[in-house]
């Protein structure tokens, strides 16, 4: 079967000389929604580098089972980025920012057809943004900016959608409405990998889960990696822990706690 992301032995350094990430292994399924979880510093941004073609790295990576060149150059995969890496200041529309997904459907002028277009506004129609494609980027709130890279994904018709933290810095009605996407998309068969802090959440919209420690130290169905074993190695003394009733939870989120239902949720403003 071909899997929609499927790793083996990679390592991956950087030009200082750190190798970030040593012999990893994993593979993760299409139709799926796949949470990538570990301590600050433990490798999953450099794991999507990899997967983006971004950082050159030793062993296999497949995508649907493509190298990963050629998986771009088929617009196969997207990446939704952090916040912080996006210069916010640069003047484009919300709506320019979406057609960049077209980018890869279109002839070398990069002129838009009518389906580009038709596209560009379906995306943004269901990311709940249709009344903003008029509006500068640097004009939206954090989780309405999480929210076009998304539709950017979406227009590009990516099966395999690699998230870095899309709910740091958003609120809890913009969290629910990514995860129902996530969700969404992978009815239809598309695959998701998620790197987040917010482990409360992992079992409830995950699938599976990748834990990642320099390497990857356990991957698999959520029922049988997520486990305190697992967590404790992924995490060590980091992790906090609330014994809430029935269910444990865990975060290694360190922004203020606040209890809400049967579930914490961490502050920090949207
Ligand atoms: N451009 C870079 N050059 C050299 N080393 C880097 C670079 N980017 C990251 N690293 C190092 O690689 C290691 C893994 O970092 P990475 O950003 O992949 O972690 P992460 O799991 O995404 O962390 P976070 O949860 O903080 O986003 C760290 O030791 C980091 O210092």
């Amino acid at each position: 079967m071909t899997h929609a992301i499927e790793v083996r032995n990679l390592t991956v350094a950087y030009r200082s000389g750190l190798t970030a990430i040593t012999d990893a292994s994993f593979s993760v399924p299409k139709a799926s929604v796949t949470a990538l979880v570990g301590v600050n510093g433990a490798g999953k941004s450099t794991l999507f580098k990899a997967l983006t073609g971004l950082l050159p790295g030793r062993g296999d990576i497949a995508i649907l089972g493509r190298p990963v060149r050629q998986a771009l150059r088929a617009n196969l995969i997207a990446y939704v980025p952090q916040s912080e890496e996006v210069d916010w200041t640069f003047p484009v529309l919300v709506e320019d920012v979406v057609m960049m997904g077209r980018y890869g459907h279109m002839g070398f002028l990069r002129r838009a057809r009518p389906a580009d277009s038709e596209a560009v506004e379906a995306a943004l129609a269901r990311v709940g943004l249709a009344d903003m494609r008029r509006r500068q980027i640097g004009e939206l709130s954090g989780g309405q900016k999480k929210r076009v890279f998304l539709a950017r994904a979406l227009a590009q018709e990516a099966q395999v959608i690699l998230l870095d933290e899309p709910f740091t810095g958003v609120d809890v009605q913009t969290e629910r409405a990514i995860i129902e996407l996530l969700i969404q998309m992978r009815n239809e068969g598309r695959a998701m990998l998620v790197s987040t802090h917010d482990l409360g959440a992992v079992p409830e919209y995950c699938d599976r889960v990748v834990m990642v420690k320099g390497t990857v130290l356990a991957s698999g169905p959520t029922a049988t990696t997520f486990t305190p074993e697992n967590l404790r190695r992924a995490f060590g003394g980091t992790l906090r822990h609330f014994p809430l009733g029935a269910t444990d939870l865990f975060t290694d989120d360190e922004r203020p706690l606040v209890m809400e239902a049967n579930r914490p949720r961490t502050g920090g403003g949207a």
